[in-house]
């Protein structure tokens, strides 16, 4: 089974290139990590109650579920208290994670796409087969997340704090095998309404229709998409895929060399860009 780690930064386009591949026909199965680390913050969960002996209670609501900005606020900008944070929920969300790959691999699925912002930054491209980065500037960045997230009382200030948390999209580039780029803008008529039903002028394939995207991004993500397809999808490909499904300790030898592999060449790029 091929784990592809789909990254990017804040606001960059993860989420609009998740949805893309999920309405993909292939029905490729998608893992959120952003969702995962909603559910182990529900109330009752251990992870909240870490939480608050270590922010303290004012970031509940009355209703004693989590006060996301007022968490946000407290720990973005701060890189210890950001380190904190990362300590007390990253463990909880990787358990889920490697629950629901392993229910993936058991229902012999060939491909699977995990979405994660902090896909580098927490080490986990290290597992993963392929690396895919949606990729825009910083000031397009800054400028979608204040343009989603004013309503929810984002500053301009909390904005770049946030994006302060995280590493550079320039400096992600060497751990992708693939950069979506993310840059071109959004039809008229979806970026005007925020909605995105009306897609008369959209050149991208029919499958992508009525999803809020730029035409350029649907044909990157319908080529990325078939590349998968088309690894497993007949003659040896299918045949190798076969094997390792059937023959567990097979899968996993393979699984561990491409893994090494992937980890010598990708730190090689990375040490490059660094002497540049
Ligand atoms: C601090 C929290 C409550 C703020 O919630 P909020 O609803 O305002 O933001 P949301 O969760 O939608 O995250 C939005 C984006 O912020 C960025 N972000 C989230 N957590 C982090 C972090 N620990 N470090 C850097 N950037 C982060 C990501 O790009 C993410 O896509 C929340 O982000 C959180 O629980 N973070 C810790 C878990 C985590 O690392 N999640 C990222 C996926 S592993
Ligand atoms: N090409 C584009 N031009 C303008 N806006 C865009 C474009 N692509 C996406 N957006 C908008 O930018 C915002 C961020 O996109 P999206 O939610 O896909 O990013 P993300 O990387 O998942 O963000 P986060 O890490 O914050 O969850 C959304 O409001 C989205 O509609």
């Amino acid at each position: 089974m091929l784990v592809v780690g789909l990254t990017g930064g804040i606001a960059s386009g993860k989420s609009t290139a998740s949805r893309l591949i999920s309405a993909h026909p292939s029905r490729i199965p998608l893992i959120d990590l952003d969702i995962l680390a909603r559910q182990v913050v529900e109330p009752g969960q251990p992870t909240l109650r870490a939480l608050v002996a270590e922010f303290g209670t004012d970031i509940l609501a009355d209703d004693g579920t989590l006060n996301r900005p007022a968490l946000g606020r407290k720990v973005f900008g701060n890189p210890q208290r950001t380190k904190t944070l990362n300590r007390l929920t990253h463990g909880a969300i990787r358990r889920r994670m490697a629950w629901l790959l392993v229910g993936y691999w058991l229902r012999g699925e060939k491909v699977v796409v995990v979405d994660s912002p902090l896909l580098v930054e927490a080490g986990m491209w290290k597992f993963c087969g392929q690396v895919v980065l949606v990729w825009c500037s910083e000031e397009d960045q800054h400028s979608r997340m204040l343009q989603r997230d004013t309503e929810r009382g984002l500053t301009p200030e909390d904005a770049t704090n946030r994006l302060n948390s995280q590493l550079k999209l320039a400096s992600k580039i060497p751990y992708a095998d693939v950069v979506l780029d993310n840059s071109s803008a959004l039809p008229p008529s979806s970026s005007s309404s925020g909605g995105g039903d009306d897609d008369d002028n959209n050149d991208g394939p029919s499958w992508a229709k009525g999803i809020n995207a730029s035409p350029q991004l649907k044909q990157q993500v319908d080529r990325l998409v078939s590349s998968w397809t088309n690894r497993y999808g007949a003659g040896s490909g299918r045949i190798l895929w076969l094997l390792q499904w059937v023959l567990p300790p097979l899968g996993l030898v393979s699984g561990l060399w491409t893994a090494y592999s992937r980890r010598k060449a990708t730190e090689d790029k990375v040490k490059r860009q660094s002497k540049l």
